[in-house]
């Protein structure tokens, strides 16, 4: 794609990886690739390129359940906490069968760097539990969220490390960890954790923010690249907090949402979904089938198949490592805007620059989450609710501020979305550990 006043761009990319190796790809493979990159793209020192590739700490715990039947299951739960210059370590926790001690600590890095590239003054962690939260009861549900809690104590606080929602944890979950933390250190601590419901100290708008900074992210890119939102088709991959929320702003503001999915697969309607009348992944999982079962007039499609169809914009957020260098060569879309935490791999991310396929990174596009996270931690220490449109408000000054920032940097350096983003990051992260002295 051609910015609306300049000149292409040469692509300066070349398939495959720098060193040869061959996907799949973990998060932290991917994390160290792109960090690689960036580091020699800035001209990084390799001391400070070394420290970054490792997180800080990665705390283990076992955490046994005990069954709605009385039997005990044991499940394992990580924490890892990668860089702290600049603040408190944040960043969500995930309830998923996927969950790896890599997985977190490649997530925790992006979100060292997501936090940079929005100016808030936090680190990068990230954690979870191994388990599919749909084999668990509501019950079993709290009980495990509360044990989990117990477990990590002794690394969050509202000053050390605060958790958040991800896939498979919600608001419910936040507001069990902070019950339980809570009653652990004797006094009502809403800043352990965010994301919480509003009546405890959680933020308005805090569900909805990770899609609707995907949707702002969108609306920005598309403008910039001269295509009227009215005239963007869009495909979102997964129903849930960013995808349901990325589909519906998307859809409000112009844009047609052709198609999305849940785990089971899509629906695909070239006239345009009535994307809110179907329910989002925390009012009833697995919808997007049910609703496409309800609705034989739609046509039912692959997640493999949504990823490929002849769309402006893409969006996925549902998993990780969904564009690979296997499908590639197949994306038909102008425009990825990554609502999902790393779904394009380091090659697949290569053979898109190649095919002049923009990519809009996971660091900025679904910072709106971490953004009203850090809203909402600022209203839990003043104890003072801030209302939905002041939210948006905020939200709206904050990421605008960023997309610029970051599109200056894109075009001073002549440099992807991606390349661009890292190096918004990383000067900030280098430069407080300048400032703070004797690092690393
Ligand atoms: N929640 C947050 O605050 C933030 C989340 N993210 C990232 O966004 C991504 C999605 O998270 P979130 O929206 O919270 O997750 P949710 O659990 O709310 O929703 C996930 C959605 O993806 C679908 N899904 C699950 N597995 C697959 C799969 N293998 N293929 C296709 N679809 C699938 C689910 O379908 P079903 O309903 O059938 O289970 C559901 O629609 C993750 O990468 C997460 O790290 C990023 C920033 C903030
Ligand atoms: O809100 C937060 O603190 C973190 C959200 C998150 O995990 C993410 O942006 O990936």
């Amino acid at each position: 794609m051609e910015p609306s006043d300049s000149t292409p761009e040469e692509s300066g990319a070349s398939r495959g990886t720098p060193d040869g190796s061959v996907e799949p790809e973990t998060a932290l493979e991917t994390a160290r690739r792109q960090l690689d990159r960036a580091a020699a793209l800035l001209d990084v020192e390799p001391r400070f390129r070394d420290r970054l590739a490792h997180p800080a700490t990665v705390t283990e715990v076992t955490v046994p359940l005990e069954r709605d039947d009385g039997s005990v299951d044991v499940f394992t739960g990580y924490r890892a906490q990668h860089d702290s210059v600049r603040g408190p370590y944040k960043g969500g926790l995930r309830f998923h069968p996927g969950v790896d001690r890599d997985e977190c600590v490649g997530l925790a890095m992006w979100m060292t760097w997501k936090c940079a590239v929005m100016d808030l003054p936090f680190g990068g962690a990230k954690g979870g539990i191994v388990v599919d939260p749909k084999d668990l009861s509501e019950d079993e549900r709290e009980r495990l969220t509360r044990r989990f809690t117990q477990e990590i104590r002794e690394v969050i606080g509202p000053t050390k490390d605060i958790p958040a929602p991800d896939m498979g944890t919600d608001s419910q979950a936040m507001a069990w960890i902070m019950d339980a933390y809570s009653m652990q250190e004797g006094e009502t601590i809403p800043g352990v954790v965010t994301g919480k419901p509003p009546v405890v100290g959680g933020s308005y708008g805090r569900e909805g923010a990770p899609g609707r900074s995907v949707a702002i992210v969108t609306r920005e890119t598309c403008q910039y690249y001269d295509r009227p939102l009215e005239d963007t088709t869009v495909a979102v991959q997964g129903f849930g907090s960013v995808g349901a929320n990325a589909a519906r702003r998307l859809d409000e503001w112009g844009a047609t949402v052709v198609a999305t999915s849940d785990v089971n697969g899509g629906v695909y309607d070239p006239d345009g979904l009535p994307v809110d009348d179907i329910p989002a992944h925390d009012e009833e999982p697995e919808a997007v089938t049910a609703f496409a079962e309800e609705h034989p007039e739609l046509n039912r499609i692959s997640n493999d198949e949504l990823l490929e169809l002849d769309v402006d914009v893409l969006v996925p957020a549902a998993v990780g490592n969904v564009i690979t260098a296997d499908n590639a060569d197949a994306i038909r879309a102008d425009l990825v805007v990554e609502g999902a935490n790393g779904p394009v791999t380091f090659a697949a991310d290569a053979i898109l620059e190649e095919r002049g396929i923009e990519v809009l990174p996971d660091i900025l596009a679904n910072a709106g989450g971490v953004t009203v996270s850090y809203f909402e931690w600022l209203q839990d220490i003043s104890r003072r609710k801030w209302s939905l449109e002041r939210v948006h408000e905020e939200l709206e000054t904050e990421m605008v501020t960023a997309w610029n920032a970051l599109r200056e940097e894109v075009e001073d350096r002549d440099v992807t979305w991606r390349d661009g983003a890292y190096a918004v990051a990383l000067s900030r992260i280098a430069e407080a550990h300048d400032s703070r002295g004797l690092w690393p």
